[in-house]
């Protein structure tokens, strides 16, 4: 069994608003990619990683990843950088397809946000445990702490989904890669990968997620990682 996790990268974070492609963007002097690429590696269960970089940075992404050092470099695998495209799925699909083609001996990909650079370990772990026993698709996934509600185009609320059935979607997200072959090649559309294997009628099964897993999308994202980091926030 081989692991390959393909990290989207390619986003140019404009509402992080740092004036540079967001898995650039330094906290305590690391940027997100290399953090991000350090807690795949560091579960011990991927072997290979495919960065779908910013198309206009792919040295640099190259340059940068060369940081990864022991031991969190995979014994035998590499970390490979493909340029991005212009949505996050044409960038899954890009690294996908170079996965493949250079690693056919991978049976488990999975897809895993650079934004989402704080994600422990052990969620890593998790995932490719479950996928390893059988499930094709797995995702981590939270409670929501809020009630929600269902507005129509003006603002007014139609409705109050049932938050106990509802969950917060996480990543890493991870597949049988004949599956997420099958579902990026499908044709559909969604806004995670596993969105894309559900519409193919295959089942997704979750598994819990953390609080440190957040997407870093806008600057008060970034000072929570920051607090993170400083051991001054995020969950125990
Ligand atoms: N064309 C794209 C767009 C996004 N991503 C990646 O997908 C993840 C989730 O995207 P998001 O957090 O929305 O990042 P951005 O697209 O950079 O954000 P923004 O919309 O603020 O520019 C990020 O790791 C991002 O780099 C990607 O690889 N290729
Ligand atoms: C994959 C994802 O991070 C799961 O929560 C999310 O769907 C990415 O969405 P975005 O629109 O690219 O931010």
């Amino acid at each position: 069994m081989s692991v390959v996790a393909l990290v989207p990268a390619a986003g140019r974070g404009e509402r992080l608003g740092y004036g540079m492609p967001k898995a650039l963007v330094p906290v305590d002097g690391v940027p997100l990619l290399v953090r991000a690429v350090r807690g795949l590696l560091d579960s011990g269960c991927v072997q290979h990683v495919v960065i779908a970089a910013p198309p206009s940075d792919v040295d640099v992404v190259r340059d940068i990843v060369k940081t990864v050092t022991a031991p969190s470099a995979p014994a035998g695998g590499a970390v490979h950088v493909v340029a991005g495209g212009a949505e996050r799925s044409d960038s899954v699909r890009l690294a996908l397809t170079h996965a493949l083609r250079e690693m056919p001996d991978a049976t488990i990909v999975l897809v895993h946000d650079a934004a989402r650079a704080f994600t422990p370990p052990a969620v890593v772990k998790a995932v490719v445990d479950a996928v390893a026993a059988g499930h094709p698709a797995v995702i981590p996934v939270l409670p929501l702490a809020d009630t929600v509600k269902q507005v129509d185009d003006g603002g007014v609320v139609v409705a109050t989904p049932d938050r106990a059935s509802l969950r917060i979607v996480q990543t890493p997200q991870g597949f049988d890669a004949a599956v997420l072959l099958r579902a990026h090649r499908s044709g559909l559309h969604a806004t995670d990968d596993a969105g894309l294997v559900e519409r193919l009628g295959v089942p997704v099964v979750t598994v819990p997620g953390h609080q440190d897993a957040m997407k870093i999308t806008t600057k008060f994202d970034l000072a929570v990682a920051e607090a993170i980091l400083t051991g001054t926030g995020g969950a125990p």
